[in-house]
């Protein structure tokens, strides 16, 4: 496996995820499973990358790879940052700490990297009010809605400023309209911090709101099938889910991936 965070070579235009070849078996013969690949992908700086394909054709095993939590079997991950920034990732099922208090999970990431105190409390604060919870600060998870222990794990996850956001199907487990909120949501806030972000979901209208790419992967072993850009131009907002293009390439994707889809 190559270095996943090389040092960049100053000045030269990089992309901040580059994959080549990469493919990841798990388990030994004759039991063995081909989860991934070979996929090549890359990922520009500022790019929102959404990934679309069948359950288990190996999006979790690609992003998990991304995130450094599993070595590929061939190929290689490079990740390029500018500075000594993170890759933050979130996962479906939210990963927050129930006896830390909403300002202490959104502190997390920057105890770790020995940010002082009184600078972590106030970047904390100010990724809840962004997040339309700032009355919750001193409350502990248990006592918040489904949709804003989502919020408290999305300001985590950006509270550390990652260059590169890794998201696992964030909103699966919430309602259709709180998802769409805080699609709208995220929407607004990767327009305006321009985090570079590779986002899986199964939902295609979720792909298609906020990528700039959307990649439809086929099933496992996962390689990518096609690639289409909603024509969408930025900044944009969440009534492009009532254009007519929204609706023609939201059925284009379903075609594709109703192939796929269908088992072997
Ligand atoms: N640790 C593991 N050991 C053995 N097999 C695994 C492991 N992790 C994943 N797999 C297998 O690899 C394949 C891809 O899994 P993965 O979770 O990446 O798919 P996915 O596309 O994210 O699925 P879903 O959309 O259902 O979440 C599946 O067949 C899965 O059973």
């Amino acid at each position: 496996m190559g270095d996943p965070h090389p040092k960049p070579t100053p000045g030269a235009p990089h992309p901040t995820l580059h994959a080549t070849g990469l493919t990841r078996t798990f388990g030994r013969p004759p039991r063995s499973v081909d989860a991934l690949g070979p996929l090549d992908l890359t990922v520009a700086p500022g790019e929102f990358v959404c990934l679309v394909g069948p359950s288990g054709c190996g999006k979790s095993t690609l992003l998990r790879i991304a995130a450094g939590l599993l070595r590929p079997s061939t190929g290689t991950l490079e990740i390029r940052t500018s500075a000594p920034r993170p890759a933050a990732m979130i996962f479906q099922d939210y990963g927050i700490y129930d006896w830390k208090t909403v300002r202490a999970n959104v502190r997390f990431g920057l105890d770790i990297q020995r940010v002082p105190r009184r600078e972590a409390n106030a970047r904390a604060d100010g990724w809840l009010a962004r997040m339309g919870l700032a009355d919750f600060a001193d409350a502990y998870p248990a006592t918040l809605s489904g949709g804003m222990r989502q919020r408290v794990a999305i300001a985590r996850a950006l509270a550390v400023e990652p260059e590169l956001l890794l998201m696992d199907e964030p909103f699966a487990a919430l309602d259709a309209q709180l998802r769409m909120i805080l699609q709208d949501e995220l929407l607004d806030l990767t327009q305006t911090t321009r985090t570079t972000t590779l986002f899986i979901t199964h939902s295609l209208e979720e792909a298609i709101v906020l990528g700039d790419r959307v990649l439809v992967m086929s099933a496992r072993p996962g390689r990518l099938l096609a690639e289409h850009r909603p024509p969408f131009p930025r900044p944009r907002t969440g009534d492009i889910r009532s254009a007519p293009e929204f609706t023609s390439l939201k059925s284009e994707l379903w075609d594709l991936l109703r192939k796929e889809a269908v088992p072997a």
